[in-house]
């Protein structure tokens, strides 16, 4: 049969929400990786270190006793976020990132930054002490097209914050567009992207043409299929700065159908047998493992993962549904096959 054996992966941006969600998030990530950025867009947000921690004590409940997980925790920026907080923040062993909404970008970001120029002396204090900014790339103007605001948010608000702190270290999240993976490929080391498995298997068509689907309806949006195609030249180049980010994001059945629905894709159940599928039908499982579990950790100065997963040639089914607490869930390839399968025993 037909398998590989990679470094056990880590997953550098995703929402594992909190109270009973966490009983389903922690497993399915728990099943295939062995830390993942955890995403503090939580109502109320997560903004302090505090904070940060009584959420990873409730996450680490929920991990099975003999699952090796590490929840590695963010800060989410808010208008009142001060200096003294990141420096607590890189004190702490757990807080490894701080993360940018745009206020009113996305999925929980009204408490996000209304005037991004006014977080920059925490911008100066985290690229003093080597923090990451994660950053939701979109802008918000009622103005812009919603498939034209990455693209906008590149040049108007990241470029500034780039050439204003050189030694930041930015990761341009989920990114969904040529333009973010040309800005990303033409800047220095210290600037990277996460890439999701969505984006990189569908495009905009697949969301809309026969139907509107809003179980593939994310944030930023699905796009066109030139820059689907960027997407996956980009992960599959081999270069670093683009790596593994499932930004898996559960919401329930409810919420998604229904006549405004809510963004996000729930990946996390079969995550790293999707990005194996992608690089399979690209010929490019080779670069897969460096994706997935090089690149991620060799830019947050982490260690590399020292036991590994293997994925066989297995078909087997996605539910149709899936429980998030006391509601429904309905993840990503529901009712459908996936050609690869972590290997139980591993
Ligand atoms: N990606 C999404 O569509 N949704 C995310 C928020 C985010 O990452 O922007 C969520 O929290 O639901
Ligand atoms: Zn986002
Ligand atoms: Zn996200």
């Amino acid at each position: 049969m037909h398998s590989i054996t990679i470094t056990r992966p880590d997953d550098w941006h995703i929402h594992l929400r909190s109270g009973a969600a966490l009983q389903h998030t922690v497993k399915d990530v728990a099943r295939q990786f062995a830390r993942a950025i955890v995403m503090p867009n939580l109502v109320p947000p997560v903004t302090n270190v505090e904070q940060a921690k009584s959420y990873r004590d409730c996450i680490l409940r929920y991990k099975a006793d003999n699952a090796e997980f590490e929840p590695l925790m963010t800060l989410y920026l808010t208008d009142n976020t001060s200096v003294e907080d990141i420096e607590e923040a890189a004190q702490s062993d757990f807080v490894k990132a701080c993360k940018l909404y745009p206020a009113g970008a996305t999925t929980n970001s009204d408490s996000g930054l209304t005037d991004i120029e006014k977080a920059y002396p925490v911008f100066e204090k985290m690229a003093e002490l080597g923090m990451p900014l994660l950053v939701h790339g979109e802008v918000t103007s009622p103005e812009i097209d919603v498939f034209d605001r990455e693209k906008v948010f590149i040049e108007t608000k990241l470029r500034p914050i780039i050439e204003q702190f050189p030694n930041l270290k930015v990761v341009l999240e989920h990114i969904t567009t040529k333009d973010a993976v040309e800005f990303v490929a033409s800047q220095g080391p210290n600037v990277a992207a996460t890439i999701t498995v969505h984006h990189l298997m569908l495009n905009r068509n697949d969301m809309l043409v026969g139907g509107i689907r809003p179980h593939l309806y994310c944030l930023p949006i699905l796009k066109r299929q030139e820059h689907q195609a960027a997407l996956i030249a980009a992960a599959t180049s081999g270069s670093p700065k683009f790596f593994l980010g499932t930004d898996s994001a559960p919401h329930t059945k409810e919420k998604k159908e229904t006549a405004c629905g809510c963004a996000g894709v729930y990946t996390a159940y079969s995550a790293i047998e999707l990005y194996a599928e992608v690089f399979e039908t690209h010929n490019a499982l080779d670069k897969l493992e460096a994706f997935a579990s090089f690149y991620g950790p060799d830019f947050y100065g982490l260690p590399r993962n020292t036991d590994t997963i293997t994925l066989v040639k297995e078909s087997w089914k996605v539910p149709k549904k899936l429980c998030l607490g006391n509601d429904t869930l309905v993840p990503f390839r529901a009712g459908e096959t996936i050609e690869w399968k972590i290997r139980d025993n591993d």
